[in-house]
């Protein structure tokens, strides 16, 4: 084959594997067998070996790069990354919707609640669409620059259908339970000290210098927030999810807009119970002004938002099950 017929094929071959990707990763919804995928990714390496030259970083085959020598470099973010106050008892989500209330002069306002995933906080930067860089939260301001590691989670992508010269989108790295259970499973077998509970896990796994480890320990990722509003014309929370969406991000599909802090209250506590059926752990639950315009008026406190507060699930019970009932 010429030059022009395999560079057009390379090209053809990066789209469709970028497709079949995100339908397995992301959507969960694989829509050819593993040896087709397999056969189509070889073949682009193939292709990609006998031409490096036509090698970009966003091609699929450069998720995995190698070791890197010393520590992770540090960088500041654009926006800084806050945190959230915390609430434990619906007495408390009353107060918070008060103040809230009596910051906006009594305006109408809606929340969009979101399970709170218990993973790590990280920032991907995007330069024209690509991306370049992913950055633990750190303090806040400043956090370590985790890219080489980042890269290797699949359902973050690589390109994204945006063109300004710089848009962060924030989310959480977290460990499904599954992988949880079989890298634990593996540790115990190589008589390696297991991990106590998934975000630990997937935050060791963030912090290897070599991204084949971090590439083995299969992390995903939920994008929730942008770094500021960077020009994109995006007015509340819930249209931020959508286009998280839109950009082939996964978005956690397990949230509620609600008009009065006891839809809150009850839209919380429908999880109560129903939390641990999750393929994924959670240690509570986002409450959001829905407003972005709302949401600047209320402002931010040197670390956390006016307008979010994170409900916190009592710890887990040590819960047995002896003859079928649930004792604590
Ligand atoms: N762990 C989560 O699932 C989670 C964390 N943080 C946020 O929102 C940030 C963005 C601005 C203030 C808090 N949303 C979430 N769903």
């Amino acid at each position: 084959m010429d030059d022009v017929k395999q560079k057009a094929r390379l090209l053809e071959l990066r789209h469709i594997i970028d497709e079949l990707s995100y339908q397995y990763y992301t959507l969960d919804k694989p829509t050819v067998t593993d040896y087709e995928y397999d056969m189509m990714y070889r073949e682009l390496e193939t292709i990609e070996k006998a031409h490096p030259e036509w090698v970009t970083p966003d091609s699929p085959t450069q998720r995995v790069g190698s070791k890197i020598s010393g520590g992770f470099e540090k960088y500041t973010h654009d926006q800084p990354m806050l945190s959230l106050g915390d609430v434990f008892n619906d007495a408390e989500l009353m107060e918070f919707d008060q103040r809230v209330r009596n910051d906006l002069g009594g305006e109408a306002l809606e929340y969009v609640v979101e399970l709170k995933i218990d993973g790590l906080a990280v920032n991907l930067i995007y330069e024209y669409g690509q991306f370049v860089r992913g950055v633990t939260r750190g303090d806040g301001r400043v956090g370590e620059d985790i890219t080489n590691n980042v890269r290797t989670i699949r359902t973050i992508p690589l390109r994204i259908d945006n063109d300004s010269p710089h848009i962060e989108i924030r989310g959480e790295v977290y460990m499904p339970i599954e992988s949880f259970a079989q890298l634990n499973a593996q540790r115990r077998d190589d008589e390696l000290e297991p991990f106590a509970n998934p975000r630990n896990a997937a935050a060791g796994s963030l912090r290897q210098l070599d991204p084949r480890i971090t590439a083995q320990r299969k992390l995903a990722f939920f994008a929730y927030a942008l770094g500021g509003n960077v020009g994109v014309e995006i007015h509340s929370q819930e249209e931020l999810l959508a286009d998280l969406k839109a950009f082939r991000f996964q978005v956690n599909p397990e949230y509620c807009k609600c008009k009065t802090m006891e839809e809150v209250i009850a839209y919380i506590h429908s999880w109560d119970e129903k939390r641990d059926t999750l393929p994924y752990a959670t240690d509570g639950m986002v409450v959001k002004v829905n407003s972005f315009s709302q949401q600047e008026r209320l402002g931010n406190t040197v670390k956390i938002p006016r307008w979010a507060i994170a409900y916190k699930f009592p710890p887990e019970q040590a819960k047995t099950k002896v003859l079928g009932i649930s004792v604590s």
